[in-house]
């Protein structure tokens, strides 16, 4: 079994395994403001890790991570796949033990504390509906669990206020075969709205969606958790979702937070080499050489130093992002090379040079001309985007 089935098969009764908003999703009219400000009423909860590590065997699949998540922020965990970010969602539902640490929600210490104890709900890719309760029943499903003792009337509120703000109100009395995959996938999510959990743990819920509705329901998504101000904590692989929804992100990278912080922040100021090659699309360029003349120097590489910047023992490199480069004359350049590819993407082209042995991408005007073959030269557009970092440790100097 794979970890993700395994910790799927251990979900308790009322965190069922769901996912969202799969297909159509034009039915989704945020018009209820019942469950919105009921759930902006209750105060929205802080999360908060402190020295938390999970090893399975000789597998440490989370180490030493501190995290603090304030109430109501919608916070990604984002990675390459392995990472931990599963892991640590996991652990916050209580699906998963420390091996150390202590996780707190709120001011409360939730280490040990059972999932159903926690005031969360979880949101899979995967989502499981029960095929023979109807959607009414299916969304209820939470609410009728003994120890919730809800009344018949709370229920049919709850119920009908959540289809009412994900569009499903008309396919309550139908069955989970009578509906889309979409519209399931609604259900899915709300069944976990009608918790009303102070926290939303969402594990790569966009991941089974074509292209074109991933994009349509990340804002769909961002709009939900800005009327239900509830704490969110997303994960997945798509920086492109985790830029876009995310107030803050966590960038992770073999079980550790290589850095904390805004989209915007985290893209502009990388904190490491990991992170400044794992944001953007394509990722930052990185040039080596060696530090002489008040430059970095290397073959067709020559950067000057900014006044801030020093060099360590360890050597620098220059990190520049591929739409901050421009052509230039070759005098001017500070990257010479060869031109391997240009693509036109409409509206601008991406171009791939080789600088030396260093193959280097660059966004260029749409209407550029420039031949594979051709030697060009390249400059920063704006020298104050270029990043510098330490090569032994791989951390940003100069800012
Ligand atoms: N139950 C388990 N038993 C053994 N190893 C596990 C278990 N769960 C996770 N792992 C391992 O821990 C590491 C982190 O896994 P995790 O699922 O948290 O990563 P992830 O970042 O969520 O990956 P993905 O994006 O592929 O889902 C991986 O090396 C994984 O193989």
């Amino acid at each position: 079994m794979t970890p993700a089935a395994v910790r799927a098969s251990r979900q308790p009764d009322d965190i069922p395994q769901d996912a969202i908003l799969q297909g159509e999703i034009q039915g989704m009219n945020v018009h209820s403001q019942d469950i919105a400000s009921r759930a902006v009423g209750q105060s929205a909860r802080s999360v908060r890790f402190v020295d938390v590590a999970k090893r399975f065997g000789s597998v440490a699949a989370v180490a030493d991570v501190n995290l603090t998540i304030a109430p109501g922020q919608f916070v990604t965990l984002l990675g390459p796949s392995g990472c931990g970010k599963s892991t640590t969602l996991s652990m916050i539902a209580g699906l998963e033990l420390p091996s150390q640490g202590h996780i707190y929600i709120g001011d409360r210490d939730v280490t040990t504390v059972p999932p159903a104890d926690r005031d969360i709900a979880m949101v899979f890719q995967s989502y499981a509906l029960y095929p023979h309760l109807t959607i009414f029943e299916n969304i209820a499903f939470p609410l009728r669990a003994k120890r919730r003792r809800t009344t018949e009337t709370e229920v049919t509120r709850k119920v009908t206020d959540a289809a009412r703000m994900l569009g499903l109100d008309k396919l309550l009395a139908r069955f989970p075969r009578e509906i889309s995959g979409g519209q399931r996938q609604r259900v899915a999510l709300g069944r976990a709205m009608v918790r009303t959990p102070t926290i939303y743990l969402l594990d790569e819920p966009l991941s089974n969606l074509d292209q074109q509705l991933r994009v349509q329901m990340r804002s769909e998504l961002k709009d939900l958790h800005q009327r239900l101000g509830a704490t969110m904590l997303y994960v997945t692989h798509d920086q492109g979702e985790a830029m876009t929804l995310s107030d803050i992100i966590a960038v992770m990278s073999a079980g550790r937070i290589e850095q904390v912080g805004a989209p915007r922040e985290l893209y502009d100021r990388p904190a490491n080499l990991f992170v400044a090659r794992f944001l953007g699309e394509p990722g930052m360029n990185i040039l080596n050489g060696d530090i002489g003349d008040g430059r970095l120097r290397g073959q067709g590489v020559a950067i000057a130093l900014p006044p801030t910047v020093k060099a360590g023992p360890g050597g620098l490199c220059a990190g520049i992002r591929p739409e901050d480069l421009v052509l230039c004359p070759i005098p001017e350049a500070e990257l010479t090379g060869v031109v391997r590819t240009v693509e036109f993407l409409g509206s601008r082209c991406l171009m791939r040079a080789d600088i030396g042995d260093t193959l280097v991408t660059a966004f260029l005007p749409a209407e550029v001309t420039t031949q594979p073959g051709e030697t060009v030269g390249l400059k920063a557009s704006y020298p104050g985007r270029t990043r510098w970092f330490d090569v032994a440790s791989g951390l940003a100097v100069g800012h």
